[in-house]
């Protein structure tokens, strides 16, 4: 790979495992550990772009599997791109398709081409493989790429385990082979290899063989429990190269985030705070509400008091739960917003803290507000 092209990343601090730094693209700068809000169809839930900025995300997630089924990676290509179609002009990063395959679609059928399926929207047949899943995000113009992938069901045995994840380490040379390196644009690899230290080593030692800018642990947060999902983490992250960027998928609550940046982990990306946000959950420094709870109907305090979000400046958790019990649009719109502010609060807090060396006093300090739990 030569040096001129690729996203570059720049280590900044570190607290132990833990790494504050910043990854450089074409469409800006990333501060890591950074949360990534996911936006699979172009948008983040009820939010406009300039909402999602002003949360503190620098980098959204878009998806291939959605974008090529609609309206198409091409049509979003000739229309300038996922960045003009949406209207966010910051770093844009696009998963590589095949974990949504294997989670949304039906009658899909994996063979070592690729993966063929029919749309969960009007049953027509698709194929993608590496190949296809890199032409689509050319056409999206992802500033980050993410190599195609297949995610090992949990709990897979040895041998299907580790099929699985030499496919995935064959498909990760295609995509490498069919992506088209430009300066400011990046390839992530995934690590696959579920549960088993072995097959996460020769996972990581074929990524770091072929070159990616970036490195993603994937396979996680399929049902395997917290605590097993970071004892994975502690012997994989010491295996990947530590210039590169580390981006743990699908990851995930407060509390995982923090356990995992402690480990070395750089990005996250979580449909929670998006999803809670639309069903009345709402993420606060003591833990979480339900705002559809009769508790709040007169409680004129904002979700959080620390918060400086729209929701919590104007509005009270008894105005909230009125929205929500009334099904009126704004119910989730600023619940969803405040859970982004919270995640980004956290990150901020994260990243100063790492660059002060007091992690462990932040972390003290996170867990002690939980257990307080919400009055
Ligand atoms: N390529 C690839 N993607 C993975 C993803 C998708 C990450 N978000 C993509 C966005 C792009 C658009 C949509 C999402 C994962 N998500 C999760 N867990 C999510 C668990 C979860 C589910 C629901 C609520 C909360 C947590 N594990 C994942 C593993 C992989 C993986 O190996 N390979
Ligand atoms: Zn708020």
């Amino acid at each position: 790979m030569n040096k001129d092209t690729g996203t570059k990343f720049s280590l900044h601090a570190q607290d132990g495992l833990a790494r504050r730094g910043q990854v450089t693209t074409a469409h800006g700068v990333i501060d890591t550990p950074a949360f990534m809000p996911v936006g699979t169809v172009g948008s983040v839930k009820g939010l406009l772009p300039e909402q999602v900025a002003a949360s503190g995300a620098q980098i959204l997630l878009g998806n291939t599997y959605h974008l090529m089924l609609r309206p198409g990676a091409e049509r979003v290509g000739r229309l300038g791109g996922l960045h003009r179609f949406m209207n966010w002009p910051g770093p844009i990063l696009t998963d590589s398709g095949g974990f949504q395959v294997m989670s949304l679609s039906a009658l899909r059928k994996m063979t070592e081409e690729g993966v063929t399926f029919r749309s969960h929207l009007d049953g027509s047949k698709h194929l993608l493989t590496p190949e296809l899943s890199m032409e689509i995000q050319h056409h999206l113009d992802a500033d980050i790429t993410m190599a195609f992938d297949e995610c090992t069901p949990f709990p897979a045995t040895y041998p299907e385990a580790e099929s699985s994840m030499e496919r995935s380490m064959r498909w990760a040379s295609r995509s490498k082979q069919a992506f088209q390196p430009r300066p400011g644009y990046g390839l992530f690899g995934i690590v696959q290899g579920s549960v088993h230290e072995d097959l996460r080593r020769r996972s990581v030692e074929a990524l770091i063989d072929i070159g990616f800018d970036g490195y993603a642990v994937g396979g996680l947060a399929v049902g395997e429990g917290q605590e097993t999902m970071l004892q994975v983490l502690d012997f994989t992250l010491p295996l990947l190269p530590a210039e590169h960027p580390r981006y743990l998928m699908g990851v995930g609550t407060p509390e995982d985030i923090v356990k995992a940046v402690q480990r070395g982990i750089d990005m996250f990306d979580c449909v929670i705070p998006t999803r809670a946000g639309r069903t009345a959950r709402g993420y606060t420094p003591r833990g979480t509400l339900n705002l559809r709870n009769a508790r709040h109907q007169e409680d004129s305090r904002p979700l959080d008091e620390a918060c400086s979000c729209p929701a919590c400046i104007g509005h009270s958790r008894a105005y909230i739960h009125h929205l929500f019990r009334a099904e009126e649009m704004l119910g989730p719109i600023l619940l969803t917003l405040h859970n982004l502010h919270y995640y980004q609060s956290l990150m901020s807090g994260l990243r100063q803290a790492i660059e002060e060396g007091a992690l462990d006093h932040f972390v003290q300090a996170f867990r002690e507000q939980q257990a307080l739990g919400d009055i």
